[in-house]
């Protein structure tokens, strides 16, 4: 085992973590069978002729879907009122709430600039090394992607190094050598240990590092808790209703990085796009991510007894439990993974929309993590929708050829005013 990897699972083993889219098109496949998506619904905030802002979301959801509580043991109370509500609507609040401390910032200070460390002896050096510590781990772990951070300012790609290494040890919980011993409890502990360090009592040194970059970048906590509830999900839940059963999973998961990531990343200055749409690509990003990882994984998930499809989807593809468990490639699977497919690229494509509003020096990766990703959706294909055996891989040189490739994307400059994404306050500074 690596070092680093022997020291996240040390920090990880339970008996250490401390006691502890308004246009809505609606369509139906042109296929002669019922398989209906539902609504199709775009994620950016366009301004109308009027100046007004009008919310266009993106999520096909199944319109057979039946929101439903995910919280946590609910009350029969909050079960109804929650009820009421999507996934969609749900995770739209913490967007706004995101780009609402944004603006909060922005106008308690003039600009979103990195503030100073704190000097205390020895604790810019111990800072330091915690920062360097989280480089290692996401060196090791993610080299490709550490590369992309090299071209970030050092405070930005410090800060991201940070974000990536508390996800990653709160991933390895349910997925690491210790998910067998990881309980609801266990869960909660690392909340408690997440309250704690962005009230500036971090426990260790990664934390440190976290407890530093919430200070200096406008980060909210609800990302990270959600983070958590994700995994929580993941501990009790192994069938997925509806798609809005599946967004919210994957918006706990992975939407959630988005919504980490883009404070620090930063608004590009002129970028005259609303901070809402950059968030809601963002979001898109990390649900295109994990919807590509789930089809990627569905052979090697259905082993863990797991099927992370939506149900209501697999029963009008004519698909059952039972056939994912076989793992035959039939007509119906390849027609149902066509449309699965279809979704996920919607997705990356509402994130593309996002992607040239971030500043210069973090479009990069965040291009190339984009291109790389939805590649697989391309190899899913030309493994023709075997994904029960085959494991769909981009090569080392399509991967390579994807990174000039991203880098010329990431030239393109923000749209100018005319842009669909026009933000309510064009002089607002980032
Ligand atoms: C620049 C950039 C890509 C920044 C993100 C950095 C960051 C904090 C990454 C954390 C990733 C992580 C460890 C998440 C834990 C949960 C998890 C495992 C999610 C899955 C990722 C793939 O992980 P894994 O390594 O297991 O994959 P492989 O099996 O090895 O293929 C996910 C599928 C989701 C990851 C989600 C993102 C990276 C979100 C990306 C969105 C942004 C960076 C926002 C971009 C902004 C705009 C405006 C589009």
């Amino acid at each position: 085992m690596p070092t680093t990897l022997s020291w996240v699972a040390t920090a990880l083993n339970p008996e250490t973590i401390p006691a502890s889219l308004g246009f809505v098109e609606s369509f139906r496949f042109s296929d002669s069978s019922s398989f209906v998506l539902g609504e199709r619904r775009q994620v950016f905030s366009h301004r109308t002729n009027k100046g007004k802002s009008q919310k266009l979301s993106c999520c096909s959801m199944s319109s057979t879907s039946t929101p439903s509580s995910l919280i946590t043991s609910p009350t029969a109370g909050e079960e109804k009122a929650a009820a009421a509500v999507s996934s969609e609507q749900r995770v739209n609040s913490v967007v706004l709430k995101q780009a609402a401390l944004v603006s909060e910032r922005l106008r308690s200070k003039a600009n979103l600039e990195v503030k100073p460390d704190i000097v205390l002896p020895g604790t810019l050096s111990l800072l330091s090394d915690a920062y360097d510590r989280c480089g290692e781990v996401c060196a090791e772990y993610a080299k490709t992607f550490y590369l992309g951070t090299l071209l970030m300012t050092p405070e930005r790609r410090r800060a991201i190094w940070a974000i990536y290494v508390w996800c990653r040890r709160t991933d390895e919980l349910v997925d690491g050598p210790n998910a067998s011993h990881i309980t609801p409890t266990a869960l909660d502990r690392w909340g408690s240990r997440l309250e704690e360090l962005f009230q500036g009592r971090p426990f260790d040194m990664f934390d440190a590092a976290l407890s530093d970059t919430v200070v200096k970048f406008p980060v909210d906590i609800q990302p990270f808790k959600d983070m958590i509830e994700g995994m929580r999900m993941d501990l009790k839940k192994s069938r997925y209703k509806n798609f809005d059963e599946l967004y919210l999973y994957c918006y706990y998961v992975a939407g959630t990085v988005g919504l980490m990531s883009v404070p620090v990343m930063g608004i590009a200055p002129d970028s005259q796009a609303t901070t809402e749409s950059v968030y809601n690509a963002a979001l898109a990003l990390g649900i295109a991510n994990q919807l590509t990882n789930i089809l990627r994984d569905v052979g090697e998930d259905a082993r863990r007894g797991r099927i992370y499809l939506p149900q209501d989807e697999l029963a009008q593809a004519g698909l059952s439990d039972d056939d994912i468990f076989a793992g035959k490639v039939t007509d119906r699977w390849r027609f149902f993974m066509k449309n699965q497919i279809r979704r996920a690229r919607m997705f990356f494509n509402e994130a593309e929309k996002g992607v040239t509003e971030l500043n210069a020096a973090s479009r990069w990766p965040v291009w190339a993590s984009l291109l790389l990703y939805r590649q697989i959706l391309d190899e899913i294909e030309a493994n023709g929708y075997d994904n029960f055996t085959r494991r769909a891989y981009v090569s080392k040189v399509k991967k390579l050829a994807s990174l000039p490739i991203a880098y010329t994307k990431s030239l393109t400059a923000p749209a100018p005013a005319s842009s669909p994404l026009i933000k309510a306050r064009p002089n607002q500074t980032r």
